[in-house]
């Protein structure tokens, strides 16, 4: 059987939260999450990947990685072939519609819409009989209604700090989020059984 298992790690936010998580479920990560090099091995022979966030599911579906940690605002964003098997209920927020006016997804039919998630965004407008057009930003998607790029905006909301400070509130909560394992669907067949192994580790109630 093949031992090696290839681990996409999302570099940023989620990095720290996700080694923290790994170890407290009693899988002991002995990588170097502040180091500069995208590639280590630890002696469990697990081979760890830094990729960008947004890129761990590119990774996995290409099977360049057999798992990965991702947040499933962009599993519902990327909509591709990979088997999604635990919710590790860290990196909890949510997805919202906010804006400045609070009843302008009452009273029109055709806004704009500013947001990181495209086809979320294009779905949630939909849904609510409302013809969007989605202005795709990478970041600070804030911005859209403020200097007149969009009506509102579909983004993360954690501690609503972000719309508070630039004078926006929440118009409609969308769903939850957190960060969840997901994996190759043919790796899964290959290394079901150590696969598997971390599913039950990751799946253990542990105390806090
Ligand atoms: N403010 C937040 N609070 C909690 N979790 C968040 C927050 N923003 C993002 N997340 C979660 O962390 C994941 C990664 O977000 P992060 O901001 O670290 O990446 P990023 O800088 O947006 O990089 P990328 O553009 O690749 O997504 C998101 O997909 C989401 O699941
Ligand atoms: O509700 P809050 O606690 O304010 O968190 C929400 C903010 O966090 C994320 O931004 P991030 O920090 O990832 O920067 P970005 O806008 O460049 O994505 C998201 O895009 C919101 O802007």
């Amino acid at each position: 059987m093949n031992s090696r298992l290839t681990i996409a790690l999302p570099k940023g936010r989620l990095a720290q939260q996700v080694l923290k998580k790994l170890n407290a479920q009693g899988l002991p990560i002995t990588i170097n999450p502040s180091s500069r090099v995208l590639i280590q091995t630890d002696e469990n022979n697990y081979e760890y990947m830094f990729v960008k966030p947004s890129d761990v599911i590119t990774y996995v579906e290409e099977g360049v990685c057999d798992i990965g940690f991702v947040g499933s605002d962009s599993i519902l964003e990327e909509r591709k072939d990979i088997y999604e098997l635990v919710d590790l209920k860290i990196g909890v927020c949510k997805m919202v519609i906010a804006g400045k006016d609070n009843d302008i997804l009452e009273k029109s039919s055709t806004i704009r819409v500013a947001s990181k998630y495209p086809y979320i965004a294009k779905t949630a407008c939909t849904d609510m009989g409302i013809n969007a057009t989605i202005v795709k930003l990478n970041g600070s998607v804030e911005l859209g209604p403020l200097v007149g790029l969009s009506d509102v905006i579909v983004d993360i909301y954690e501690t609503g700090n972000t719309l508070k400070a630039n004078n926006l509130q929440v118009l409609k909560e969308l769903f939850d989020i957190s960060t969840r394992l997901i994996a190759n669907k043919a790796s899964f067949r290959r290394k079901r059984q150590i696969i598997e192994r971390i599913i039950t580790i990751l799946d253990e109630e542990v105390s806090p």
